[in-house]
């Protein structure tokens, strides 16, 4: 608990908090309800796309929207927050009132996933749609006004806690809070989940919405409760009036009297912001400076945000095609992003206590906007990361027809050995109930092949940029059926199986998940999706059955051949065979973490220090603007990895990512150079400065000013007259 302190700064102590080791008690209070409120919302965010899926029944174009919007509008909701605390409530009584919204949110969340409620014939859907759909949406706006409204306030709220010679403590409340952030995050991304898998109902059994959307309720109302306790120990600045009305007045008039005093007689000023003097109040102007000077600072800063929300999207994308086995441990796709939080957890402290200390021990001054321009960095370093990793993936993935050509795989259905000979490649020997290992290509329409000894020749027709598998009857001078064969990865790590029949009866094949149907002789099934690990297949045949075990990986496809020697038993595992159409993904789902490793460092080093900056670089009166002009970045990261999705439509995904690795550096160095020219400032004593001139000069102020005044209006009038006689002569 050791402090050097400035001793230049007023120690007089904020609010009535005991401390402990130089932090106000009252912090711990709101680094746990920022805790609880993170758990509540990233909760509820986890399982929100699956609900509005499975539960409202939307398609999946409809429900990605809607959560986007939704996501968008948390981080616009700061704005609104932010005014009513610095103009009109203050931050505490706003965050108490908008967290009421909030949870009142959350429970309508939690309530309109309960389908008992509409289910008056117990048949286990809502009945009654509309009521599920208006409740959840009044929940979501709720929520996103609560959870958008108090962000900023929180955060500038803990900062007001610490007196100005506490800088240090104040940096360290800002790694602690964001060590919440992540803490309660990471927890129940994890929990909700689990929470959603469960049945439950009353009439009928189903997956528990109302559970997983009812804990981060409860959390919510834990977090009002937290904070309200610690009540009696915060410091609470009051608001100073209609702050952002004066500003948006203030502004209104310099650009004003700037315009009208735009003639070369009159002296240029050293801030367009001074052409206000005449009228509001020089304290004011300062502080309007200073946040216009952070704020225009933020403009290059959307541009992190879009690399580090595609996370979400691309990386998880991406990790869908790759290998998640941990040992015997699964990793889902989209499980991967709790890497993020993980790392976030590990980081803070690391960077706080060994690496920011080495750095300033090596003399150099490691100020935030350097580390933020470093965070940038790191953040296009992980890009850079995820294009190597994307090439590798590549490497792995199958080589799929062009549009003028056509691939085709055959399968010997029958019970000896035959020799296939095709234009342009070698005979090919195929086993009872073997397939070719590899897809052959061909550019022309329609080929000649000859099978057997002796030779049965056929003409086939193949359908362009498409796979095809030829399967060769029991009997060659039977019939030649040709399947057609999936001809891109499955989707989201799934495996695409299919089973072909090559006996004389009919065989009806399920697992749990899914049901192949009855496949009729010499036929073969449809494709079903199903996931990874083990699975075990049932085959009927009349009342004949037998079980057929076998081990998934990701994203691959195969053709499972029942031969027409297969003995219905126990177990059928020796007789049927596998051929592997599509690989499963090989390259392994840790390649990742050097890219979330890059990405975490870098938000480290630019979310942490932007959040701390933002605030020790604002006036008293607008701390919690200039956190929502921050988090007003991060909405607008979002809104162009929405729009970019769209656009840049590149051939190659590395390539994509090497582009968003190159804008950040583009923005970087912008960032760089106007960093370079930003000075920081103390606001507290920038504005103990203007107080104390103001009391001084406050009689002498007050002549000068109406003195002032006198002269620009006759000015004005002088130029008005000017002015009208100009009209007149262009008018003569
Ligand atoms: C996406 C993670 C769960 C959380 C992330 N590391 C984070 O802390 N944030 C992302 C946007 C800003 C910040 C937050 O306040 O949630």
């Amino acid at each position: 608990c050791t402090d050097k302190e400035d001793p230049k700064k007023g120690k007089e102590k904020r609010g009535t908090s005991k401390e402990v080791c130089g932090y106000p008690l009252s912090i711990f209070f709101i680094v746990v309800n920022e805790f609880c409120e993170r758990f509540s919302y990233y909760g509820m965010r986890a399982v929100l796309v699956l609900y509005f899926k499975y539960f409202l029944r939307w398609d999946d174009d409809l429900a990605t929207s809607i959560y986007h919007t939704f996501v968008a509008l948390c981080y616009l909701t700061p704005i609104l927050g932010a005014i009513v605390a610095d103009s009109w409530l203050g931050k505490f009584k706003t965050i108490i009132y908008l967290s009421i919204v909030y949870a009142i949110g959350q429970v309508a969340m939690a309530v309109s996933a309960i389908h008992d409620i509409t289910d008056t014939d117990r048949d286990g859907t809502p009945d009654n749609m509309t009521f599920h759909v208006v409740l959840s949406m009044v929940g979501l706006f709720l929520i996103a006004l609560g959870t958008g409204g108090i962000k900023p306030c929180v955060a500038a709220f803990g900062g007001d806690q610490f007196s100005d010679h506490q800088d240090r403590q104040r940096r360290t409340f800002f790694s602690v809070f964001y060590l919440c952030i992540n803490g309660g995050s990471l927890l129940s991304t994890i929990i909700t989940p689990i929470l959603r898998a469960q049945d439950c109902g009353i009439h009928s059994q189903q997956k528990c919405y109302s559970l997983a959307f009812g804990v981060p309720a409860a959390l919510m109302l834990v977090a009002l409760v937290v904070f309200i306790v610690g009540s009696g120990m915060y410091y609470k600045a009051e608001p100073q009036g209609n702050i952002m009305l004066d500003v948006c007045k203030c502004i209104g008039f310099a650009i004003k009297n700037r315009y009208r005093h735009r003639s070369n007689q009159y002296p240029k000023r050293q801030h367009w912001m001074d052409w206000a003097e005449e009228k509001y109040d020089k304290l004011l102007i300062a502080q309007i400076k200073m946040v216009l000077k952070v704020l225009f600072l933020y403009i290059p800063l959307p541009m992190f945000w879009t690399l580090f929300d595609q996370k979400g999207s691309r990386w998880t994308l991406q990790a869908t095609t790759m290998n998640g086995y941990f040992g015997s441990l699964v990793i889902q796709p989209d499980q991967m992003q709790t890497v993020n939080p993980i790392l976030i957890l590990t980081l803070v402290p690391i960077m706080d206590s060994v690496i920011y200390p080495l750095i300033n021990k090596c003399g150099l001054n490691f100020t935030p906007l350097k580390r933020m321009t470093v965070g940038m960095l790191l953040a296009a370093i992980a890009f850079v990361c995820a294009a190597l990793v994307q090439i590798e993936i590549d490497k792995t993935l199958p080589t799929f027809p062009s549009t003028s050509q056509s691939q085709l795989k055959l399968l010997n259905m029958g019970s000896e050995t035959v020799t296939i000979k095709m234009p342009g490649n070698d005979p090919l020997n195929l086993t009872a109930a073997q397939a070719s290992n590899e897809y052959f290509t061909f550019e022309a329409g329609q080929i000649n092949i000859s099978v057997g000894h002796p030779e049965v020749r056929n003409t086939i027709s193949l359908a362009k940029g498409q796979r095809q598998t030829l399967l060769i009857p029991l009997t060659i001078t039977d019939e030649w059926l040709m399947t057609d064969d999936i001809t891109s990865k499955p989707q989201e790590g799934n495996n695409a199986i299919r089973f072909v029949n090559g006996m004389k009866t009919a065989v009806n094949v399920s697992i749990p998940a899914a049901n192949f149907g009855l496949i009729e002789p010499f036929s073969y099934s449809n494709y079903s999706l199903i996931k990874n690990g083990k699975v075990t297949f049932t085959l009927w045949s009349g009342s004949q059955s037998c079980e057929y075990s076998t081990d998934f990986g990701f994203g691959s496809s195969y053709t499972f051949f029942i031969p027409s020697t297969l003995v219905f038993g126990p177990n059928c595992q020796e007789s049927i065979t596998a051929a592997e159409d599509i690989k499963p993904n090989s390259v392994h789902m840790a390649l990742q973490i050097p890219q979330y490793f890059f990405i975490t460092a870098g938000e480290v080093m630019f979310s942490v220090t932007g959040l701390e900056f933002s605030y020790s670089q604002a006036p008293s009166n607008m701390k919690a603007v200039l956190q929502a002009g921050w988090l007003f970045t991060v909405a607008i990261g979002n809104f162009i990895v929405l729009i970019v999705a769209e656009l840049a439509k590149l051939p190659k995904q590395w390539a994509e990512y090497v582009l968003f690795a190159s804008l950040l550096v583009a923005v970087c160095f912008i960032f760089s150079i106007m960093a370079y020219f930003y000075t920081y400032i103390d606001p507290a004593e920038i504005e103990a400065q203007f107080k104390k001139n103001v009391n001084e000069d406050d009689e002498d102020n007050k002549h000068k000013l109406q003195k002032t005044e006198v002269e620009m209006n006759k000015r004005d009038s002088i130029k008005c007259h000017d002015e009208d006689d100009k009209d007149k002569q262009t008018k003569m």
